[in-house]
């Protein structure tokens, strides 16, 4: 089923495919590789383009005309196009239909989170089909309560979407709030905010039965919940960076993808995936933005480059197979 953007009503549709079935196979095809596309001014300058929205025409479609007919999931980050205003959100639309048109997923890095209806139409805004802004996937943030993020979850299911629900971030600042420990509902708050006075911040103890749980095992939990029963896997995915030094939760029950971000220019390497994910590497989307973008402009440099990382991948075991 589809749904109309703007009066939230079904519309008829064909039978669509679930997400987590057409990741499964693009990931088969493709390689666990996900490329963003970043239009940093500074990137911008370096392929020799001016920081206008010419420039950031110019920049997206190469980058999508490389790394569309290559990659399995491409990820346009909402931010840089949003800097451009409304130009740049029609330049974000033709970068998603020239990514799709060449047969990747797009997964929309746009981490939206927020309550009830205003949640709602952010959802339509990127899942209803007929939407211009529908993409395969999104990013969003349940700082607003796992709960607040029902909107999105509902329809990416009725529409055979995905979203990815940010666990453990890849930057330094983000364990202060998602290795923390919520209180119980009606009880006490346990030793919250520092991982090293908290038992449950083991991958041995973390969500166990009469444990603890980090605000990131409730997400990943959430998470598994939705996709309990799903083959080849589920579509609600969670985000948990290439950069950590430890990983601090369970994955066993998850059964969906793992966005992890940080591949490449934050210091995320093939090795720290072993180690961070160990058993659960089938499931990750390593995502590199500026490691690939940097071998811009020409299409065929991005997409040589975006096949040789790949290829480091797929020795390593990572991805779906
Ligand atoms: O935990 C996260 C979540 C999202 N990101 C986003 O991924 C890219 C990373 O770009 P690189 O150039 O590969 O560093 C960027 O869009 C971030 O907003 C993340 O880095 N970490």
């Amino acid at each position: 089923m589809t749904v109309d953007a703007a009066s939230n009503q079904p519309t008829p549709s064909p039978n669509r495919v679930s997400f987590g079935a057409r990741l499964a196979d693009a990931v088969r095809q493709r390689g666990p590789l996900c490329v963003g596309i970043d239009p940093h001014p500074q990137l911008l300058r370096d392929w020799d383009l001016p920081v206008t929205v010419d420039g950031l025409k110019r920049f997206a479609l190469d980058a999508a005309d490389g790394l569309g007919p290559t990659c399995s999931v491409v990820k346009p980050q909402s931010a840089f196009f949003e800097a451009f205003g409304s130009a740049g959100i029609a330049v974000l639309e033709q970068t998603i239909a020239r990514c799709s048109d060449a047969g990747a997923l797009v997964l929309l890095d746009v981490k939206r989170g927020d309550i009830g209806s205003t949640m709602d139409a952010y959802a339509r805004a990127y899942l209803a089909g007929g939407s211009p802004l529908a993409v395969d996937a999104i990013t969003v943030s349940g700082y607003l309560g796992v709960g607040s993020l029902t909107p999105a979850l509902d329809l990416a299911e009725r529409t055979g979407r995905g979203v990815f629900m940010l666990a453990l971030t890849s930057n330094p600042e983000g364990p202060q709030v998602q290795r923390a420990i919520p209180p119980r509902p009606g009880g006490g708050n346990p030793a919250a905010g520092n991982p090293a006075e908290n038992p449950a911040d083991s991958p041995a103890d973390a969500g166990q039965a009469g444990m603890e749980r980090t605000v990131a095992q409730q997400v990943i939990d959430a998470a598994a919940t939705r996709n309990a029963g799903d083959a080849p896997m589920g579509s609600i995915g969670v985000v948990i960076g290439a950069t950590l030094d430890r990983l601090g939760v369970r994955l066993d029950e998850l059964n969906g993808p793992i966005l992890a971000p940080g591949f490449g220019a934050q210091g995320g390497t093939v090795d720290s995936l072993r180690s961070i994910f160990g058993d659960a590497l089938r499931w990750v989307l390593p995502s590199a933005s500026r490691e690939v973008l940097a071998a811009g402009p020409d299409p065929a440099a991005l997409a040589a480059a975006a096949r040789r990382l790949g290829d480091d991948l797929a020795r390593a075991g990572v991805g779906w197979h």
